[in-house]
């Protein structure tokens, strides 16, 4: 790989001996990993190779899975660089937390934090780019998480929504990738001199904002995806001067991890607790990783709101909740008891939904207010009212275990591909009414199905056919 000679400078500067190995090491390949999804039921049974476990990665293995294998499409894995994992297993988030995964797409840490969670407290998962944030809504549906609140904002937009509110929040912050080089070589293209500090000034607003939704006792995990001291000991250290409530906690360093380097933020010994993987040492990309409490006795740094709050924004935002009319009630009851064992018992009970426009969606009573934001998933998309039917969404599919499903029908592996390339497919089992069904291959939901006299018509996502 051309390197260009500032970096190649900067860094034979910055690592003396070690810097022929982690040039070297840039031109090697990298170790893939994936992680399974403890969301699903039986999630472990996956036609994917599970003998080389990440040792320091709860459920996770190197190896690489086809983004087209039933595994995959159904969300019972996600595929992932080693280095990034060891991000949210940091963050170790607990069932029942208010978490924020602030710069989230396309999702990484956000399918692991919601795996941690269990389903039990509530995840906001925020991209500031539209595109990518849908990306991110898309893989938050796949892995069946339903505890997640994607949103499309600007931190800066978000601290007066969630002042001191999250018990944890992760910062993957946006970088110069310097730890990319070696997966995307065309990264080097978008490095100059000056890089790295202009991404420090972002990454320090962002910051800003983040502490200002942390509540008092609550964890902080800034990760960036570089080597630049300026965006990583010199951001930890920038972070400890400026709050003097925080402070940093010691990131367990696993075989082949290097603890932040105190040379790099004017001899600060704190930046040993953080985390480095530098490529010549370590299977991964590069990554750092610093872990800081804010005091429990700190002061909330987020303003109080004293302004109105702005209107509505965005596409995604207009259309205003309101409740449902007495007919699409009663459609979803109906579909409920057929769909359902025990018509859902408690699951996605009434007091739970949202109507946005003729798409009903699945939104705890008990989370926070987010009409006045920008947001792509207000919670679990269940399906969209049309004229005097209800139609059940694929999110809906892949946010169900089959054992609480009696409307089901198994498929096998070749008429699994057929529907997800976009056929009907003939259905061949035992007699069945016609109706919607919840399809499931090798005990695997994959998406909803309508049977028809025999046929069972097609309604997987067109963007995501194939
Ligand atoms: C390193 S990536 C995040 C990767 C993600 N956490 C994952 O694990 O899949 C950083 C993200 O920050 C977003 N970003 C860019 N500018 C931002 C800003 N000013 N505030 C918040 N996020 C920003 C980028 O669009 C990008 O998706």
């Amino acid at each position: 790989m051309q390197l260009p000679q500032a970096f190649i400078d900067k860094y034979t500067n910055l690592l003396g001996d070690e810097a022929p190995a982690f040039f070297a090491s840039l031109d090697q390949d990298v170790e893939h990993g994936f992680r399974l999804n403890p969301l699903k039921a039986k999630y472990q049974d996956v036609a994917l190779d599970l003998h080389h476990p990440v040792p320091f990665v709860q459920d996770a293995y190197y190896g690489t899975v086809s983004g087209k294998s039933l595994a995959h499409q159904a969300g019972y894995v996600y595929s992932q660089d080693i280095s990034a994992m060891y991000v949210a297993e940091v963050a170790a988030a607990q069932p029942g937390e208010r978490v924020l995964d602030l710069c989230a797409a396309p999702g990484g840490k956000s399918t692991q934090l919601a795996a941690q969670l269990q389903n039990q407290g509530l995840l906001v998962s925020n991209e500031i780019n539209t595109k990518r944030a849908r990306i991110l809504a898309e893989n938050m549906e796949r892995i069946g998480a339903t505890n997640v609140i994607v949103l499309n904002e600007d931190p800066a937009n978000m601290e007066q929504y969630f002042p001191a509110y999250f018990d944890k929040i992760v910062v993957d912050a946006p970088c110069s990738g310097e730890g990319m080089f070696r997966k995307d070589h065309n990264a080097v293209t978008y490095w100059h001199e000056h890089y790295p500090a202009e991404c420090a000034v972002r990454q320090k607003n962002i910051l800003n904002s983040a502490l200002k939704m942390l509540r008092p006792g609550g964890q902080l995990v800034y990760s960036t995806c570089t080597f630049a001291p300026e965006e990583d000991e010199q951001i930890a250290a920038w972070l400890l001067a400026t709050y003097p409530e925080l402070e940093m906690v010691a990131v367990p360093k696993v075989a082949g991890m290097t603890p932040g380097q105190t040379a790099f933020a004017d001899n600060d010994s704190e930046m040993t607790k953080a985390v480095r993987m530098m490529p010549h040492h370590f299977q991964g990309e590069g990554q750092f990783v610093a872990k800081f409490q804010l005091a429990q006795t700190a002061p909330e740094l987020a303003p109080v709101p004293t302004t109105k709050k702005k209107k509505r924004r965005g596409k995604q935002a207009r259309g205003k909740s309101n409740s449902l009319s007495k007919e699409q009630l009663a459609l979803w009851e109906e579909f409920k008891q057929s769909f359902f064992m025990d018509r859902g018992g408690q699951k996605f009970s009434t007091n739970n939904l949202r109507l946005n426009g003729n798409y009903l969606y699945y939104y705890d009573a008990s989370w926070p207010d987010i009409d006045q934001m920008k947001y792509v998933r207000p919670g679990i998309l269940l399906g969209e009212f049309k004229k005097h039917r209800f139609e059940p969404s694929y999110a809906l599919a892949l946010a169900v275990q089959p054992a609480e499903i009696q409307a089901k029908l198994d498929l096998d592996e070749s008429e699994w591909r057929q529907y997800v390339g976009g056929n009907t497919v003939q259905y061949t089992g035992p007699s069945q009414p016609n109706g919607w069904y919840l399809l499931v291959c090798a005990g695997k939901p994959f998406a909803m199905g309508k049977l028809v006299n025999g046929i069972i018509k097609n309604f997987f996502p067109k963007g995501l056919r194939f």
